[in-house]
């Protein structure tokens, strides 16, 4: 169907509202807004349907909701009626719809006779893989744009472990979502009708209750903190979205006698008005944090991003002004202090392991090697980290302390499977106050790691190609960095290749080629002679192609050389 034909479908509908009828009719005369609403369905990505909030094909809006959740129950339905009845958790954030989304989609799970949780009010992400797990759901659905700007909504889908569903099982719903019409497919039932009939029941209290009390079982060092808990005081922002509640609870726990919340962005609001975007990646959505910081003397700050899955920090320098700690580094820093306290308090296991992405910084493997612990990489999102920790420890090949990405996500303990920003900010918390009864702040601890480990440093650029257009330019570029193999880039050897799409790594000089064990995604990895790795791959989430540069050197000087040479070469390649 082209896509005025499928416009005109949407218009016609009687599932539509007068409002949304009318939306349509004022597009009428613009062809490119009509393409771009319905030249296609959204896809799954890295982190399921993600899109901007209004009506059509290609957004997100109750329809697609809907369908979307229409195929999801069938393929938890062929899973046979026993699976079914352990039903889905559903869960939203603080944007603007993500509540009424969450509702249509219990409706509707509802309506295909699966019972449903649905959280009470907004909830943080990892709380929803938790309660997959505590109360044995097949499924979940999560109602978010995680990080995105206000005009994003998403849809994330949940397997029984409590882990995104990996693409073999996401696919096997766009396939059904392409078998089944978007309108007259959708089995429903009314939100009262469901709750009556007990289809829909709610989670409230008890079950923060029991996610807190997994997450305080992730402390390693009470007393750290207790020693310093008079003086030492932290900010903490949940940039107006879910971890209002439960990281301040849960830091309290943990003893600390001064958490400072920034009012401002203590208030919930799907507008996020205080930033332009609510993503702990972009530091200048601190300001109001660093100015509480700076007037209250305070040590460390900690962010979460509106479903609290990611969390940053920002530390004082050696000059004592607040300066970002990136997702690599923060990453470096726990692992570092996970293996020590572990170390400390006895409870390292003996086959311990930590996970990170293809595109995370190489200086996690130097922590954990030269720590006696095993390291193994995933692709990104933490699906695969979740299948990783989940296939290692069945088979008791290992023990996961930790996993993480560059993009500000990590996962501990055993309770959840995807990222999670309120136990990240206890340990971070912990951490940083075991630092400062040594008289260290973690920009300081940060130094000293390059010191024993080595010097590192990331740099993410990102070329933004947007709508078609921006898909053909992707497809485009990928596909030439595929037919004319680089051999050097900016007059540095290619030592190796390796494409993740095929598995196949090439050793450039040799011409040899073997098979890796991670295969089937779009992404480039190119080691250099001077050490450095740069990685390229169309981002899941965002109409970009990230270039990740990792590079290694013997001094901060020396890598940020390498890091300001191979971005202007990764600049040549934007279209
Ligand atoms: O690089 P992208 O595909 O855009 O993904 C960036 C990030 O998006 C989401 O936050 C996912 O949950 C992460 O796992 C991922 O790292």
């Amino acid at each position: 169907m082209s896509y005025q034909e499928t416009y005109r479908k949407w218009l016609e509908s009687p599932a539509l509202s007068a409002d949304e009828k009318e939306e349509l009719r004022a597009i009428s005369g613009d062809d490119r807004e009509m393409e771009a609403r319905f030249f296609a369905p959204l896809e799954f990505g890295t982190a399921g349907l993600r899109g901007t909030m209004c009506v059509g094909l290609h957004n997100m809006n109750v329809h697609v909701i809907r369908h979307a959740t229409q195929a999801f129950a069938e393929v938890i339905l062929a899973e046979g009626p026993e699976a079914a009845q352990k039903g889905v958790a559903v869960c939203f954030d603080c944007r603007n719809h993500s509540q009424e989304f969450a509702r249509e989609a219990a409706c509707v799970m509802a309506g295909n006779g699966i019972p449903v949780r649905l959280f009470d009010a907004l909830r943080p992400t990892p709380e929803l893989s938790f309660a997959i797990r505590e109360y044995g759901c097949i499924a979940g659905i999560n109602v978010t744009a995680s990080h995105n700007p206000k005009e994003y909504n998403g849809y994330k889908v949940y397997w029984a472990d409590g882990a995104q569903l990996p693409p073999h099982h996401a696919d096997a719903i766009a396939r059904k979502m392409a078998e089944l019409d978007l309108f007259t497919s959708i089995q429903r039932l009314d939100y009262d009708a469901a709750v009556s009939q007990g289809l829909i029941t709610l989670m409230g209290a008890e079950t923060d209750e029991a996610f807190l009390s997994r997450v305080m079982g992730q402390v390693n060092d009470r007393a750290a903190v207790g020693r310093v808990a008079d003086d030492f005081k932290i900010v903490y922002t949940p940039f107006h979205g879910t971890g209002y509640k439960l990281i301040p609870e849960a830091l309290r726990r943990l003893g600390m006698k001064h958490v400072l919340c920034v009012p401002e962005q203590m208030v919930l609001d799907g507008n996020f008005p205080t930033v332009a975007s609510p993503n702990p990646e972009n530091p200048e959505g601190f300001y109001l944090a660093v100015d509480l910081a700076d007037r209250e003397g305070a040590d460390l700050i900690v962010g979460s991003d509106p479903d609290a899955d990611r969390m940053g920090l920002m530390v004082r320098n050696d000059k004592g002004a607040f300066v970002p700690l990136s997702g690599n580094q923060t990453g470096v820093l726990l692992l570092d202090y996970l293996i020590g306290a572990k170390k400390r308090s006895g409870t390292l296991p003996e086959n311990a392991v930590a996970l990170k992405t293809i595109v995370t910084t190489e200086m996690a493997r130097t922590v954990a090697e030269k720590n006696g612990v095993r390291l193994f990489d995933t692709f990104t999102g933490f699906k695969f980290m979740a299948e990783k920790k989940n296939a290692l420890e069945e088979s008791g090949e290992g023990k996961v302390i930790f996993s993480y990405e560059e993009s500000y996500g990590y996962m501990m303990g055993d309770y959840v499977r995807d990222k999670d920003a309120i136990t990240a900010a206890l340990v971070a918390t912990e951490m940083a106050a075991w630092y400062h009864g040594q008289g260290l702040t973690l920009y300081a601890a940060m130094e000293k790691l390059y010191e024993k480990y080595g010097f590192y440093g990331e740099k993410t650029l990102n070329l933004v190609m947007p709508g078609l257009d921006g898909l053909k330019k992707m497809a485009a570029l990928m596909r030439e960095l595929r037919d004319h193999p680089l051999c050097e880039i900016a007059g540095v050897a290619v030592l190796q290749r390796k494409d993740y799409s095929s598995g196949i790594l090439e050793d450039v000089s040799t011409g040899a080629r073997e098979e890796m064990e991670l295969k089937g995604s779009n992404v480039l990895k190119y080691k250099l002679a001077d050490g450095t790795d740069l990685v390229v791959r169309p981002s899941g989430t965002e109409p970009k192609v990230k270039v990740y540069i990792l590079s290694q050197g013997e001094s901060h000087a020396q890598c940020g050389e390498k890091i300001s040479k191979y971005s202007a070469w990764a600049e040549t390649l934007q279209r």
